[in-house]
């Protein structure tokens, strides 16, 4: 059995890692580490890696093609099985495919600003987390680390990659996430937003890569309690945000300090609504996970 070390480290983001296995495959890691406020957190949230992985690999089960090739395999490292996937090495293609059911974040800042986002017009009179229906596709170019993905037009997204392209993109964002949209509503779940990756196979086909769906990849929102005209909490992430801001954390979020570690209640109760997610959203167990 391999361990970690015998893969080259090729890329890091924020909370997730990937690797090199050989010519055809890579290993995408997965982490404990939830950022927040634009920080990486100092505090780690226990199986957050595991529950976000068995999640992309329920999506990856009904949405294809994509590029995962196992999840339960003995070229995963014992010390991330259940957090790693072995996915196919892919062309990928350098945008990043947002899709936006609901108005909020920078999509609602471009809106308030320009009564468009990504060059789409919308409607007057729209308010903070108002639904979008059809939803939009609001394409983002990668920023450097640390700094926000610019969103871009789609001719922007055209006149880099071609129309051809473009296109397959913007439309694959959108029926890619209209569906899964429509399923978590059947889960009291609102899927607001979503931001995909693909890549191209030797064949030249388009093929769903990274994350799918991810509380990381993805706003969720609690269906109960929805109401357009103000900020709706985050299924995963509000216990974080609410103690950071609050008196009891002594931190300023305006000031560059970073944030101070996570209490131990806070952790167990964000552990806990990432297991929630999870089993609201699949039906199945965590406990039964590569148990
Ligand atoms: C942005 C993302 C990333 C992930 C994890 C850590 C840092 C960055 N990334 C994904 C690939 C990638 N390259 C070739 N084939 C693939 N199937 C994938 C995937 N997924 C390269 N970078």
């Amino acid at each position: 059995m391999p361990t970690l070390a015998d893969y080259q480290h090729v890329a890091r983001g924020k909370v997730r890692d990937l690797y090199d296995v050989d010519d055809e495959l890579l290993l995408f890691v997965a982490s404990d580490r939830i950022s927040a406020f634009d920080h990486i957190l100092s505090t780690e949230i226990p199986d957050k890696g595991r529950v976000l992985t068995a999640m992309s690999v329920f999506w990856f089960e009904r949405l294809t093609p994509n590029h995962l090739v196992a999840h339960d395999d003995p070229r995963i490292p014992a010390e991330v099985r259940g957090r790693a996937l072995l996915v196919r090495k892919l062309q990928m293609v350098d945008v990043e495919c947002v899709a936006r059911g609901y108005l909020t974040g920078s999509g609602m800042a471009d809106y308030t600003a320009t009564g468009a986002v990504c060059g789409i017009e919308l409607p007057a009179g729209l308010v903070e987390a108002s639904e979008l229906n059809p939803p939009i596709f609001t394409p983002a170019s990668k920023a450097e680390i640390g700094a926000h993905d610019e969103n871009v037009s789609f001719d922007v997204i055209a006149a880099k990659h071609g129309e051809e392209l473009a296109s397959k993109l913007r439309d694959r964002t959108i029926e890619l996430y209209s569906e899964a949209r429509a399923y978590a509503l059947t889960r009291g779940l609102i899927l607001a937003d979503t931001k995909f990756e693909f890549g191209l196979d030797a064949a030249g086909e388009l093929i769903l890569a990274d994350e799918v769906f991810t509380p990381d990849s993805s706003r969720y929102w609690p269906a109960e309690g929805y109401e357009p005209g103000r900020v709706q909490p985050s299924f995963d992430k509000q216990y974080v945000r609410d103690w950071l801001t609050s008196s009891e954390s002594g931190w300023d979020r305006k000031s560059d300090t970073p944030p101070p570690p996570l209490p131990a209640d806070v952790v167990e109760a964000t552990r806990q609504r990432y297991v929630e997610a999870y089993e609201r959203l699949t039906g199945r167990s965590f406990a039964d996970w590569l148990a």
